[in-house]
């Protein structure tokens, strides 16, 4: 498979977990002073970690969140609670720190960044054809991985992004469905919050972008192409990059999910650097986690997107690391290990 020279080299960087790094995070877990898995998910968690960045004890470093923004032509469906106009004006609203976004980001000490994947100019109606041509879901894969590779070259080793796209719930859930074959009505649900009535014509109108356009659940850059968005494109390209880098991608919502799902089709390798957040109150969310084989941090009945799931988990994340790196060791602390 050739995408581009920077989307391949990318791609075929993005290696198996680090082996020694993982043994030894699991062998000083098994002798720090608590009981033998005591602190559930955290050790887990630490040990995938060590994995990720190739360190015995890993570091965080620093965290950082992408946002990426982008228009849908699906939107003039009427599938969205709100009106298209409401993505720009969130851009200004992150630019000056007011969202949800930077509140949770601000907690968490992540730097964000915002990327304007062609708002003013989105994808194309998917329930009438493609969303976009091949060239520009190129270009959304590489301005993310550019992206990516900017927050490692500054230091950042949490990685994760967030969307913004008014009425990129609809293709998030023919993504979903299209990637792991389930029913359109189990993966949507009400976004922004449609009615039921509502709900019903979003359900059709993703059956129709899936049958108008035929998407190969298999490749990723098909399903991209065909029912994918800008921002959805971008956030696959951030994630690639971050995992290219060793870096830990923290996966938000129902939307970062899906590209989670088109990057996991490109390079299914990159899940074991994946740390499902949250799980979003959109059904489809954790249809796609399952078959990626996450199981979700948090469940907090969230269903923003923007990269607040992720924002909330990654003081859990920098907590795990710092168990495994900050506890005593039994020997150290002197306090009996239970077998003598
Ligand atoms: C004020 C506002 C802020 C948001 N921030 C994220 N979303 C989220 O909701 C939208 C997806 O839902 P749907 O498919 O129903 O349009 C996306 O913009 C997503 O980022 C927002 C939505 C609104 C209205
Ligand atoms: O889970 C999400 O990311 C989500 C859910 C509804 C609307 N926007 C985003």
């Amino acid at each position: 498979m050739t995408i581009s020279p920077l989307v391949d080299q990318t791609i075929a960087a993005i290696g198996p977990l680090d082996a020694a790094a993982v043994a030894a995070a699991e062998a000083r877990q098994g002798v720090l002073t608590k009981p033998p898995g005591s602190l559930g998910r955290l050790e887990s968690l630490s040990i995938q970690l060590a994995g990720i960045l190739g360190q015995p004890i890993p570091q965080i470093t620093g965290k950082a969140v992408i946002v990426v923004a982008g228009d849908h032509g699906v939107a003039a469906e009427g599938v969205s609670a709100f009106p298209a106009e409401v993505t720009p004006q969130m851009v200004f609203n992150f630019v000056a720190g007011g969202a949800a976004i930077n509140a949770l980001a601000r907690h968490a000490g992540a730097n964000i960044t915002v990327i304007d994947a062609g708002v003013g100019y989105g994808a194309a109606n998917i329930a009438r054809g493609p969303a976009m041509s091949r060239e520009d879901a190129v270009r959304c894969l590489e301005i993310g991985i550019n992206a990516a590779n900017e927050q490692a070259d500054a230091g950042a080793n949490l990685i994760a992004g967030g969307d913004m796209g008014i009425g990129n719930t609809t293709p998030s859930a023919a993504i979903t469905a299209a990637v792991t074959g389930a029913d359109v009505a189990s993966v949507t649900g009400r976004g922004t919050g449609v009615d039921d009535a509502g709900l019903e014509a979003k359900i059709a109108t993703i059956r129709r972008a899936l049958e108008v356009n035929q998407p190969d659940g298999s490749d990723g850059m098909d399903v991209l192409t065909k029912v994918g968005g800008f921002e959805i494109g971008v956030l696959a390209g951030v994630m690639l990059g971050a995992a290219a880098r060793n870096c830990a991608v923290v996966v938000d919502g129902f939307i970062s999910g899906a590209a989670a799902l088109i990057a996991w089709r490109l390079c299914p390798d990159i899940a074991q650097r994946y740390i499902a957040a949250h799980r979003s109150v959109e059904p489809g969310h954790n249809v796609g986690l399952q078959a990626m084989g996450l199981s979700p941090l948090l469940d907090m009945e969230m269903r923003l997107g923007e990269g607040t799931g992720a924002a909330l988990a990654m003081p859990i994340v920098e907590a795990a690391a710092k168990c495994l790196a900050e506890m005593a060791t039994f020997t150290e602390a002197g306090v009996s290990d239970g077998d003598d």
